[in-house]
C-alpha cells in the first residue's frame, strides 16, 4: 500500500508508554505503527528529537461568531488553535450572539461554521433560564454536552446567555440525567462574588488584587459542593469547567470516588500566572475564577502532579482591546476572560514535562485522551492505528518568546506575550492534513468539519 506519509524517528506518546516508532498515514487515519515502517509513501515526515502525539482536544474556546466575530471568528481562532497544537476543539455556547441554547440558534451556529475551520469542532449547547423545553432538541442535533453557569454573566442583551437560577439547574440536571448528557458548570457563587466586588468598588478597591479578593477560594468551592449535592440527587453527570483551586478539585475527586460520575478541567493560566503577576501585567490576565496567589497555584499544581486534573483547556475567551481599557484603572470594568488558546500545548509541556517531570504520557491524557472519552469522540485523542490522524510534533529543543506579531487571534493580546518558552509546536495534522508548520505558519485550507456521534451507535461511555 502507498501511504500518504510516515512520520518517522520520534518519540511516539501513546497512553501508557512512549516508543520510538513509524506512524503512516493514509486517508486521514492512522494507517500503521510499527517499529520500522519502509512501505511506499507520497512524503516522509521527518520527527527526529520530536514528540509525536495526538492534537490536543480543547473542550472549552469560545468563538464569537455569529454575532460577535469581531471578538474572535472561526477562521481567526482556529488558526490560533491550529497553530497550536490543538486539532479539536468544543466551542462554547455563550459570547455569539444568539447564544447556542435552542434549535435555532444551533443550527446558525452550525451554518455560519461550515467552511471556516481550521481544526475540527464540536458544539456545547447552553442551559439557560427558560430553555428546559429546549434541552432534548440541542442533543438530538448534536451538542457533545451541556454548559451552565452558576456566576452571574454579565450581559443585559435580550439574545444573551443568563446564567442558571436553583430552579433551572436542579430541573435542567433532571432532563439532562433522563437524556444521559453531561452538564458542565461554571461554579463560582454568584451572590457572594456579587456582592464583594460592589463593596470593593464601593471602597475605591478596583486593584488586580482586589478583584481576586472579592472571589475567594471558598466561593469556587461553595458553587461545587451544591452542584454535586444537587447531581447526586438526580443523578446527572457533571463536568467542571476552569477549575482554579485545590481545595474544589478535592471535593471533585471526593466524589467521584463516591460514585459519582463527574470529571473536571483547569486551564493554562492558572498554573502558569500568580496575582501578583496579574497585577504586573494587568487586565489581558483577567479572568473569573481569578487567577490565584502563588501558594494556592503551587497546591494546584500538586493536584496535576497526583493525577486529578482530568483535563486541560483554553478557556479562550477572547474580546477586542478596547474591552480590556478601564480610564479609571478599574479591573472590575474590563472584560473577564484570557486570549491564550495558541499555547495551550507548549506552555504547558514546558511548565508540567519538561520543568516538573510530569510524565508525557500523563501530559497526553489530560490534553486529549480524556476529553475524547468525556465528550464522546471515539475518533479522536489517541494514537491508535484507525483512530483520525490528528497528530502533532513537539521540538523541546526549540525554545521561543511570544510575539504579539506570532498570534493568529481577531485581536493580538495574551498575557503570555514576552514569555520564553522552551519547546515549540513544530507541525499539527487534522486528519492527516497539515494545517500548521512553524516554518511557514498556517498552510492550505480550513480542513476543520463538525464532529458529531450523537446520532452513531458508538457511544463511549467515561
Ligand atoms: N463570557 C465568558 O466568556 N466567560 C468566560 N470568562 C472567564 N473565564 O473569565 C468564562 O468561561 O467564564
Ligand atoms: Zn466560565
Ligand atoms: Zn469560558
Amino acid at each position: 500500500m502507498k501511504y500518504d506519509f510516515i512520520i518517522k524517528g520520534g518519540k511516539v506518546v501513546f497512553r501508557d508508554e512512549v516508543k520510538n516508532v513509524d506512524i503512516a498515514v493514509k486517508d486521514g487515519k492512522i494507517s500503521a505503527i510499527a517499529e520500522t515502517i519502509d512501505s511506499e509513501a507520497a512524503q516522509i515526515v521527518d520527527a527526529q528529537g520530536q514528540y509525536v502525539m495526538p492534537g490536543m482536544i480543547d473542550t472549552h474556546v469560545h468563538i464569537c461568531e455569529p454575532g460577535r466575530t469581531e471578538w474572535e471568528g472561526f477562521v481567526t481562532g482556529t488558526k490560533a488553535l491550529a497553530a497550536g497544537g490543538t486539532t479539536s476543539y468544543v466551542d462554547m455556547p455563550l459570547n455569539a450572539l444568539p447564544a447556542t441554547v435552542d434549535r435555532e440558534s444551533l443550527q446558525l451556529k452550525l451554518d455560519t461554521a461550515k467552511g471556516k475551520n481550521y481544526v475540527d469542532y464540536a458544539l456545547y449547547g447552553g442551559l439557560v433560564p427558560g430553555n428546559l423545553d429546549k434541552l432534548k432538541e440541542l442533543s438530538d442535533e448534536g451538542v457533545v454536552a451541556y454548559k451552565c453557569f452558576m456566576a452571574t454573566c454579565g450581559s443585559d442583551l435580550p439574545d444573551d446567555f443568563r446564567n442558571v437560577d436553583d430552579y433551572t439547574l436542579y430541573t435542567g440536571m433532571k432532563k439532562l440525567a433522563e437524556l444521559g448528557s453531561v452538564l458542565s458548570i461554571h461554579a463560582e457563587n454568584a451572590e457572594i462574588t456579587d456582592r464583594m466586588a460592589q463593596e470593593m468598588v464601593k471602597h475605591g478597591k478596583t486593584t488586580a488584587t482586589d478583584y481576586v479578593a472579592s472571589r475567594p477560594v471558598v466561593t469556587e468551592v461553595d458553587a461545587v459542593k451544591r452542584a454535586l449535592f444537587l447531581a447526586k440527587e438526580t443523578g446527572c453527570k457533571l463536568h467542571f469547567v476552569h477549575i482554579s483551586t485545590a481545595e474544589a478539585v478535592e471535593e471533585i475527586i471526593k466524589a467521584r470516588n463516591d460514585g459519582q460520575d463527574v470529571t473536571l478541567e483547569s486551564c493554562p493560566h492558572y498554573f502558569t500566572i500568580t496575582t501578583a503577576e496579574f497585577e504586573e501585567i494587568g487586565p489581558v490576565a483577567k479572568c473569573s475564577p481569578p487567577l490565584r496567589d502563588e501558594a494556592a497555584q503551587e497546591k494546584l499544581w500538586n493536584k496535576l502532579i497526583e493525577g486529578k486534573i482530568d483535563m486541560l483547556t483554553s478557556d479562550h475567551s477572547p474580546c477586542p482591546p478596547e474591552m480590556k481599557y478601564s480610564e479609571t484603572n478599574n479591573i472590575f470594568e474590563v472584560w473577564g476572560g484570557i486570549t491564550g488558546c495558541q499555547n495551550n500545548v507548549d506552555l504547558m509541556f514546558d511548565e508540567a514535562v519538561i520543568k516538573r517531570n510530569v510524565p508525557v504520557t500523563d501530559f497526553v491524557r489530560m490534553i486529549a485522551y480524556n476529553p475524547a472519552k468525556r465528550f464522546n469522540l471515539p475518533t479522536k485523542g489517541e494514537i491508535a492505528v484507525s483512530k483520525d490522524a490528528d497528530i502533532i510534533l513537539v521540538d523541546p529543543n526549540q525554545s521561543y518568546v511570544v510575539q504579539k506579531e506570532d498570534l493568529y487571534y481577531r485581536h493580538q493580546h495574551s498575557p503570555y506575550i514576552g514569555r520564553k518558552i522552551n519547546c515549540r509546536v513544530t507541525k499539527t495534522f487534522v486528519r492527516g492534513n497539515l494545517v500548521f508548520d512553524v516554518n511557514e505558519g498556517i498552510v492550505g485550507e480550513p480542513v476543520g468539519q463538525l464532529v458529531n456521534y450523537n446520532k452513531k451507535a458508538e457511544l463511549i461511555t467515561p
